[in-house]
């Protein structure tokens, strides 16, 4: 087990404590009441950190080829990509390492909040395929775009967007809910979503409430609710123009991941 002790100057401490990857995230916080509530601050004493393999057991490790991705350059897009464990995970699992060299495949992670990029920066296992910036994906997405040029694409192939909607959904409301998908669908090929259901929302909200902050600027006035998934879906299908091809299950967390394709 190795332990590690981070202090942040913005007022916020944590004490990361780690089983190979990352089992246990230990937050102690400092208040600082101004910054907006972040992914961070509401993971207070939060002990089971979602593992990679929850979600890498749904998926098939042929998925790419499946996609009908197999010669030709492969972009994926990993959306609030955190401390880049998963984004790591998952380009292992999808690209084998003795293909990693023949296979073009390349991830791009991103996340608004820059400690955690920098930390996915350092343990990065493949710098040559996998990179990590900061980027809010509310705001300006230019550097999304600049990397397809890059590559020669005008799009992703594959984007994952893997417990990211609840934060921009709290921060952001109901349009930011709306426009990220409607943002994400409009530079990808196929989306694959994990939206966190209601119940988690109110964990947030109630993790927040302890820490002596106010509430979410959103959280009470916020139309869509319960099956938050589902409202996702509708919204893809008939705005984005996307729809629904394969549902993996739902993880153990109880979490649907859906799969949905550029029509
Ligand atoms: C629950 S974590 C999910 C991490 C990873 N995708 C996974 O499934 O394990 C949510 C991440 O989304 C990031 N995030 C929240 N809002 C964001 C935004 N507007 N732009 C980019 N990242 C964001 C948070 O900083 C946090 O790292």
């Amino acid at each position: 087990m190795s332990a590690q002790l981070l202090c942040y100057f913005s007022g916020l401490a944590f004490v990361r404590c780690g089983y190979g990857h990352y089992n246990r995230t230990f937050l102690l916080i400092w208040q600082n009441s101004r910054a907006p509530p972040t992914y961070r601050e509401c993971l207070q004493q939060h002990t089971d950190f979602n593992p990679p393999e929850n979600r890498l057991s749904l998926i098939p490790p042929a998925l790419l080829r499946d996609l009908g991705y197999s010669d030709e350059t492969t972009l994926i897009l990993d959306v609030g990509c955190n401390s880049g464990e998963l984004s790591g995970a998952f380009y292992k699992h999808l690209v084998p390492e003795e293909q990693s060299d023949r296979r073009k495949v390349h991830l791009l992670g991103f996340d608004l909040d820059e400690t955690l990029v920098q930390r996915a920066q350092e343990i990065n296992p493949l710098p040559s395929r996998i990179t990590f910036i900061p980027l809010d994906i509310t705001k300006d997405t230019n550097q999304l775009q600049d990397y397809l040029s890059q590559h020669g694409c005008s799009h992703f192939h594959l984007c994952l967007c893997l417990a990211v909607t609840m934060w921009v959904h709290l921060n952001h409301g109901d349009s930011g809910l709306l426009q990220l998908l409607s943002r994400l669908s409009s530079m990808s090929q196929h989306l694959l979503l994990e939206a966190q259901p209601w119940k988690c929302y109110r964990s947030a909200a109630r993790r927040l409430r302890k820490l002596g902050r106010s509430d979410f600027d959103h959280f009470k006035t916020l139309k869509i609710q319960g099956d938050v998934a589902d409202h996702a879906r509708e919204h893809l299908e008939r705005h984005c123009g996307m729809e629904l091809i394969q549902s993996f299950g739902s993880t153990a967390w109880d979490r649907k991941l859906l799969l949905f394709r550029k029509t």
